[in-house]
Parts: structure tokens; sequence; C-alpha cells
């Protein structure tokens, strides 16, 4: 199965034209304009072309499982993906000679070419449910705290691919829309973590709510298994210095942004071609050189309590 997103271009406005992807499969063809996703059921034959000119995006390949939408537990009928928004291809087909049409096609990791003489788009009609389909990302209905602390990401899953564990993803599709931060009495980014699944990020438009500087729309973050991270230097002390001012409850939107993440249970390796790319960014752990305690305890030089008790916490809590 395969998940490809488009980005948007840079600033983030309304181009005379959006560039769109014409993706051509077995089922029919879909334009997918930018900020939407597309998954293709392994063994597709599929075409991507680019009536706009060039274009990037960002792919992902799993094995062993299907995307489906997560189970919506407590939140009960409605909210995040709604099965309505996802969209089929109506199907399409060429009958003409087509000499020399080259298929490329991966099997056991390596690809392969094959030649026929005829268009594989050659499917008349098509019933089922096994199909290619695209999802706008504006069409997600986010969910997430009303009162106070930050909800792990999977609140934000659009597609869920599982493993035979419950909860426990083969790949989740997460992503971070523009919303409301209400949160009061929270540190509202992302708190500093380390964790047993792998981030893979990415950011379609805008700015990352962890990241002020540095991460770039096109460009992508990978924290492995156990990595620890968190926000930068520059994200922490703004959001720092407005705690226990009004502005840090105040209800505030985070707008012009998508950035999503591919959150896998097993270790991506990653390729030479990634660890020799020139893009990659080697002063990346910079972004939190400088980072600073704010705790009082232990200024004086004593340490701090070493356990924590409810008793320390606001009552209200
Ligand atoms: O690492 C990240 O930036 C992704 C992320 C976002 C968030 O709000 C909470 C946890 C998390 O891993
Ligand atoms: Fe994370």
């Amino acid at each position: 199965m395969r998940l490809l997103q488009r980005r948007r271009r840079l600033p983030h406005r309304a181009t005379a034209r959006d560039p769109e992807l014409l993706i051509t499969t077995e089922c029919g063809k879909m334009l997918v304009p930018p900020g939407e996703i597309v998954v293709i059921p392994q063994g597709f034959r599929f075409a991507v072309d680019l009536p706009d000119g060039p274009s990037r995006g960002y792919v992902s390949e799993i094995f062993g499982a299907h995307f489906q939408l997560p189970d919506l537990g407590p939140i009960g009928a409605n909210g995040l993906a709604s099965a309505r928004d996802f969209l089929s291809p109506t199907a399409w087909y060429e009958q003409a000679h087509r000499p020399g049409y080259v298929i490329v096609q991966k099997y056991g990791g390596e690809l392969f070419t094959a030649t026929q003489d005829f268009s594989p788009f050659n499917v008349v009609a098509w019933h089922g449910n096994y199909v290619p389909y695209k999802y706008d990302l504006s069409k997600f209905c986010p969910f997430n705290t009303v009162l106070f602390d930050h909800a792990d990401p999977s609140v934000n899953t659009v597609l869920t691919a599982p493993t035979d564990k419950p909860g426990v993803a083969l790949l989740d599709f997460v992503i971070f829309p523009p919303r409301w931060l209400v949160a009061e009495n929270t540190f509202r980014p992302p708190y500093y973590h380390r964790n047993c699944m792998s981030e893979f990020m990415g950011l379609i438009y805008g700015v990352y709510e962890a990241k002020a500087d540095g991460f770039l729309p096109g460009g992508a973050s990978l924290h492995s298994c156990m990595t620890p991270h968190g926000p930068d230097t520059k994200t922490y002390e703004a959001t720092i210095s407005k705690l226990g001012g009004p502005e840090a409850n105040t209800p505030t939107r985070l707008s012009g942004t998508l950035a999503f993440m591919f959150e896998s249970a097993l270790i991506p390796r990653v390729c030479r071609w990634a660890l020799e790319s020139p893009s990659r960014d080697l002063d990346y752990y910079q972004c939190w050189i400088g980072l600073k305690s704010h705790f009082s305890h232990g200024k004086d030089g004593s340490d701090g309590p070493a356990t924590t008790s409810s008793d320390d916490k606001d009552g209200e809590k």
C-alpha cells in the first residue's frame, strides 16, 4: 500500500492554479491537489503525471497490513476522518495499441521492468472496496484537550495500519492541522519525550508548532524509537516566557500550517541515499542547544524532591 502526499507551495496561498498530480490507476483517474493524500493498495498499476510541472511530496510504503480508519473509542460516532470524505475514482480505460509500454514493478524489494503492447489501464468497470482512494486533509475534524494537558498525537490519526497487537501500529498517519489551542496551565507545544514508536515527520506548509526554525515545508525529520526530542530552544523559551501571563491561557489559533507524522512500531533503516544526501541537516541537534531548566528546585545547589506526590500538584486536578 502506498500513501502519497503533496506539499503546498510556500508561502501558503491560493496560486492561480495549485499544482496537481494526475494519478491514473486501473480503477480510473484522480486529480490530487496539494493538501490531499492518496492510498494505492498493493498490486495496483498506477502512473503519476505532473500536468503543472515538477512537484514534491512524501510517500510511505507498508507491507502486511492495510490502512483503515482508527477506532473512535469514546469519541463515538463523529470526528477525525469521516468515511464519506474518502473518494475513489470512476472507472476509466484506454484500449489503443501502445507498443513498448513499460511497467515498473517492485517485487521482493527490487524493481523490475516488463514491456507490453497495451496499456495496463484497461479495466472498463469495477466494484468492491479494494480500490485506490484520496482524501482532502482539510476535511479532518481534529479533537484535543479542552481544559488542560497535551494529548498523545495519536488523537490526530487519519489512517492507521494496525499490527496484531492491539494499539500498536505498523504505521499511523497522523496530522497536525490548523486548530485552536485552549489548554490552561499547560505547556502547549509538544512535550519533550522519547517513546517506543519511530516518528517520521514532514511539513506540507507553514511552520510546525515545535520548530520555530529549520524545519521547512518539504523537509523531513526522523526521531527513531527512544530518541529524545521536543520543541527547539526558541519555541521552548517563547512558551516559557508567556507562562503565568494572560496569553498562556488565552485560546490561540494555529493557522496556515499542516504537518504530518508517519509513526511506526518498526524501526526504519535510513538508506544510503538519505545518509549521503547533501540536504541532510548535520546540525539538527543545534536546535536544542541552550535549553535551560526553568525549575526552581535545586537552584541553591540542593537536589529537588526525589519523588513527586499528588500533594505537589494543584488541588484542582
Ligand atoms: O515529536 C513530535 O513533534 C510529534 C509529536 C507531537 C505532539 O503534539 C506530541 C507528541 C509527539 O511525538
Ligand atoms: Fe515525537
